[in-house]
């Protein structure tokens, strides 16, 4: 009998939203004593700097039919039939024990491989609505689990809401004790995700600096920018002598949020989970693109149970913001009735609930 390690192979790419969860999945199984290995292109592996290094990176060819024209469409398809012969191959090799893919374009080549081979095989949607890649493999994998609930699915899918795993850095500061605001120094964090948002940048300094004095004068902001938008938003915090530290990604941000009196975000999946787990009141930006609007049915969990006001981005005005935050800011009874409802919508066993599906996919009757 061999004792090679099983083997997970995970599926994901293109932004931090699909990477964050797959690495967590990939910690907890080295845990568990598994090999793991990560499929995903040029963009998703600029957020593996976080992995492990004994997880072995599969580069593919990046591919999406998201951008161009109609030729740049089709050109994408022979780039995406050779990614899935390629993975077949590999996994002719490889004999994966569980195929795990996390959404995104990237993902298609694994997933493609495994449905091929009749590798076990599952997804993970992080949002409320089902991404492009995902709606394709619904009906062609062993499981579905979802990071949000409710999950808008096609009929007949059987699911389990597992949540979105965190990472180890945000589980560590799980329900950190709140300090609501008051008359003491304060901290707000802005964040748009792990690329930014310029709507953020347009919108939030000139809203925290309509603040009545002695709030502002209380409050430090971490605020995430673009690179294109650092520059003027670091000098208009600047001339209104507001503190403020602005950087295009902070990778210290479950500290931040856990200092945070108030968190101002995006809605994407990881971000909600984030805010949950470690329960903060937020203002939630949903994305207006996204598709099928999935960043409104992110945050639609914590707005109804009261942890999060939504600002949909047609109502998100300078004058409205400011007077959200002051809303916030003067209450300290209503914002940690806040935090406390975003902590009850947490999921910080998401990644234990994963690892738990994986090894019933991995057991022998189901290859
Ligand atoms: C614009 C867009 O299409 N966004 C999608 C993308 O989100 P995107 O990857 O931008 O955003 P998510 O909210 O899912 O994840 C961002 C992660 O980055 C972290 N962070 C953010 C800023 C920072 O400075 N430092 C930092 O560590 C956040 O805490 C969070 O953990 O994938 C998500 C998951 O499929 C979707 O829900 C989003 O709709």
């Amino acid at each position: 009998m061999s004792e090679k390690a099983p083997l997970l192979v995970i599926a994901a790419g293109g932004t931090g939203g699909h990477m964050f969860p797959a690495q967590a999945l990939a910690e907890a199984m080295l845990r568990k004593g598994w090999r793991v290995k990560l499929s995903t292109d040029a963009r998703g592996a600029r957020y593996t700097g976080g992995f492990p290094h004994t997880v072995e990176i599969e580069q593919i060819a990046s591919a999406t039919f998201a951008r161009g024209g109609i030729l740049a469409k089709l050109a994408v398809i022979p780039k995406i039939a050779g990614g899935v012969i390629g993975s077949v191959f590999k996994m002719l090799g490889d004999k994966p024990d569980v195929v795990v893919g996390f959404g995104g374009y990237p993902s298609i080549p694994a997933l493609a491989a495994a449905t091929i081979l009749r590798r076990p095989r599952m997804i993970h949607e992080q949002n409320g609505v089902l991404g492009r890649v995902n709606q394709v493999f619904a009906k062609r994998v062993s499981g579905v689990a979802c990071g949000t609930w409710p999950t808008e699915l096609p009929e007949g899918i059987d699911t389990a809401h597992t949540g979105n795993p965190v990472r180890g850095t945000v589980l560590e500061r799980a329900g950190a004790g709140y300090i609501p605001p008051g008359d003491y120094p304060m901290s707000l964090l802005v964040m748009g995700g792990s690329q930014g948002a310029r709507i953020l940048s347009d919108v939030v300094p000139p809203a925290i600096a309509a603040l009545p004095l002695d709030i502002l004068q209380n409050l430090r902001v971490s605020h995430q920018a673009r690179d294109e938008d650092g520059e003027r938003v670091v000098q208009f915090y600047a001339e209104h002598g507001i503190n403020a530290d602005v950087q295009p990604f902070f990778h210290d941000v479950p500290n931040r949020m856990s200092e945070a009196q108030l968190v101002i975000s995006r809605a994407g999946a990881s971000s909600v989970a984030d805010i949950s787990v470690i329960g903060r009141p937020s203002i939630l930006v949903p994305f207006a693109a996204a598709t099928g609007d999935h960043q409104s049915a992110n945050a639609r969990g914590l707005s109804d149970a009261g942890g999060a006001i939504v600002m949909p981005e047609s109502t998100f005005t300078v004058e409205a913001l400011s007077e959200q935050l002051a809303s916030v800011l003067t209450n300290p009874d209503g914002a940690q009735l806040m935090a406390n409802a975003a902590l009850s919508c947490g999921k910080p066993d998401a990644t234990e609930q994963l690892v738990a599906l994986v090894e019933t996919l991995a057991t022998p009757q189901s290859t």
